[in-house]
């Protein structure tokens, strides 16, 4: 039997979309692992260290916000990288992330092969589907300024959610491939909760996850 895939969403709604997708299959766990980075580290790491854990994928799942003209609100991102867009230092010349300051990095990449091979399947089956940078905040933008910033500081960026660096961090240091599927809920801007569409991206959510066995196969 080929080894499992684990999944890890940051709410509950977002599991059971992930699981109604799954259509039963038994080769995938979905765990809640809670909001936000740190959340989403310890969660996928305690998975991982597990007595009988033999995962050989893992996956960041969710809602999240997309970046205008990339990413409209039901369409899917397949993230190329997770990148921690906040995390790093304000200097006279701007942000500068841990990775100018040197300390390491802001990026985990993505599975390529497995982000291709998800991308083609979805966008095969006609769902709008973007493959790009999703980032990781702590903070869920709420200015128009924001966005702006953040496109600016990750160009390319698609979507930016709350989980994904923090659960590429902890795959990587098992050395577990990881890959972080986005369905868009609401656009990177100007808050406005009541505008957020979930039930429209839980939906795209499930109708995405059916594909996740047979693409993601080991
Ligand atoms: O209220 C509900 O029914 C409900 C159902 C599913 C999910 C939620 C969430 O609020 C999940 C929070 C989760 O969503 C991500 N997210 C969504 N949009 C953004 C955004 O614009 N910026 C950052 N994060 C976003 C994030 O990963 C949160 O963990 C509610």
């Amino acid at each position: 039997m080929s080894r499992k895939i684990l999944v890890l969403t940051a709410v509950e709604a977002e599991k059971d979309a992930v699981v109604r997708g799954l259509r039963g299959n038994s080769n995938v766990e979905v765990t809640v692992a809670g909001v936000g980075p740190a959340a989403a580290a310890a969660s996928t790491a305690l998975a991982l260290a597990g007595k009988d854990a033999d995962y050989g994928l893992v996956v960041s799942a969710g809602i999240a916000g997309g970046f205008a003209n990339v990413a409209p609100i039901g369409s899917i991102v397949v993230a190329s990288e997770s990148v921690a867009a906040d995390l790093g230092a304000e200097t006279p010349e701007g942000f500068a992330g841990v990775d100018k300051l040197g300390f390491g990095t802001n990026r985990v990449g993505a599975d390529a092969a497995l982000a291709s091979r998800l991308t083609n399947s979805l966008r095969s089956s006609g769902i709008p589907t973007h493959c790009g940078p999703v980032l990781t905040l702590s903070t869920v933008t709420g200015t128009a300024e924001t966005a702006e910033l953040l496109a600016a500081r990750v160009p390319g960026a698609a979507a930016e959610a709350m989980e994904g660096y923090g659960v590429a961090e902890a795959a990587s240091r098992f050395g577990i491939p990881f890959m972080e599927i986005r369905a868009i809920s609401n656009a990177v801007g100007p808050r406005d909760r009541a505008a957020w569409r979930i039930g429209e991206a839980l939906a795209a959510l499930e109708s995405a996850s059916t594909h996740l066995e047979e693409v993601l196969s080991l």
